[in-house]
């Protein structure tokens, strides 16, 4: 096998492990596993995302009055996270593969002390060959705390294991450029930095997804320009994994070219961090144009023209240009009392670094 990749990070959406009736497709399971044990075999480190807890948890239980939408979650993915890690775990053990369960939340990435537990604990896993199983804990998450999706999931674990590669599979080639149901679409090859696709985008979803495949497309892009190669691809085709890596070239999918410049771990953290921010930093117009040029530049408080919401030293904050528009996600370096304090003023320490600053 082609050994251009040492880490990769595959996400099974629910459309792929679900039939049409909800049940789990344990066929489709067993021909994934088989793929990921080959390429575990020949020495690629893997990092599963799966998700299809609600959807197996749908067709095991039958409640008896209507539930509301985040009881019926909690319920089926209690039911169905339990009955899926079981398939998986026999699945491998059949090919002499251990693997093992995190559960997690969006709050669990909250701060960097979190975030670097979560690392230690998957990075300890793949040191003992041991294949990390993730899924979001849809048990105890709830509205404002859940990730959007799990493609959502999935770029975050790329990015915080360093995966040189995310597969995000589902039920369709890629992204078409087009209706995917209009004969005259096809799929879409490569996207580079910077090029628009919400033109192509339909908001349909299928049956058993949550994000759609706007939440695939912004994700993929913002993984990739973290220097991480990301591939849409049909986890309903057989050997699908295998022939994305081995024949690159001849398999369909839709491939995101990744950025050649490197990002620090801290700032890939503070990419994925915008769901937690306290607050927002409004920049003028010479901060702006200079945030957009190549240059490696903090945010000083001669360029800020005002402060919005609190926030403590060390909390995230955005990045909101002179024409109101989010430019980037930073760690703030002082209060937002003492950012107030020195607005507009020279000679003064920045309130965000370079280091802690992310870009969009
Ligand atoms: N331009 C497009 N190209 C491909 N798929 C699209 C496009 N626009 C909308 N879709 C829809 O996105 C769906 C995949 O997203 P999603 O339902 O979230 O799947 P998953 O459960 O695998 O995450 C496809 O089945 C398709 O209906
Ligand atoms: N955590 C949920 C995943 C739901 C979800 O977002 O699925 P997907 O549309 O595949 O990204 C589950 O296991 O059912």
């Amino acid at each position: 096998m082609k050994q251009e990749f040492t880490r990769i990070a595959v996400k099974v959406g629910s459309n792929v492990l679900a039939r049409r009736d909800g049940t789990l497709d344990v066929t489709r399971m067993s021909a994934l596993v088989d793929q990921i044990a080959e390429l575990h075999k020949s020495g690629v480190e893997i990092i599963l995302i799966s998700s299809g807890a609600v959807a197996s948890g749908r067709s095991e239980v039958h409640p008896q009055k209507k539930l509301d939408s985040v009881d019926q979650r909690q319920l089926f993915s209690a039911v169905g996270q339990a009955k899926l890690i079981n398939r998986y775990y026999e699945l491998f053990r059949e090919h002499g593969i251990t693997v093992g369960q995190v559960l997690t939340t969006k709050e669990s990435f909250s701060t960097r002390r979190h975030y670097l537990n979560q690392k230690n604990c998957m990075t300890v896993m793949l040191e003992n060959n041991v294949i990390p199983i993730v899924n979001e804990n849809d048990t105890i998450s709830v509205s404002e705390l859940m990730f959007t999706d799990n493609d959502e999931l999935s770029g975050l674990i790329a990015s915080m294991m360093d995966a040189q590669t995310l597969i995000i599979l589902s039920n369709i080639d890629g992204i078409y450029n087009g209706s995917p149901s209009d004969p005259d679409s096809s799929v879409i090859r490569e996207i580079g930095h910077g090029k628009d696709l919400s033109n192509y985008i339909q908001a349909s979803k299928s049956s058993f997804g949550r994000g759609g495949m706007l939440t695939k497309t912004n994700i993929a892009r913002k993984v990739a320009d973290e220097g991480i190669t990301v591939i849409i691809a049909n986890g309903k085709r057989d050997n699908i994994l295998v022939d994305l890596l081995e024949h690159p070239e001849s398999t369909l999918c839709t491939r995101f070219i990744p950025s050649c410049e490197p990002v620090s771990s801290v700032k890939k953290w503070i990419a994925h961090s915008e769901g937690f921010a306290k607050g927002e930093i409004h920049i003028n117009e010479c901060a702006t144009e200079v945030l957009s040029s190549e240059k490696a530049v903090s945010i000083l408080p001669i360029g800020i023209t005002h402060i919005e919401g609190e926030f403590e030293k060390d909390d995230i904050v955005r990045i909101i240009d002179f024409q109101g528009n989010q430019v980037g996600v930073g760690k703030a370096n002082c209060d937002s009392q003492q950012a107030k304090e020195v607005i507009g003023k020279h000679g003064k320490k920045p309130v965000v670094h370079y280091d802690y600053l992310y870009i969009e």
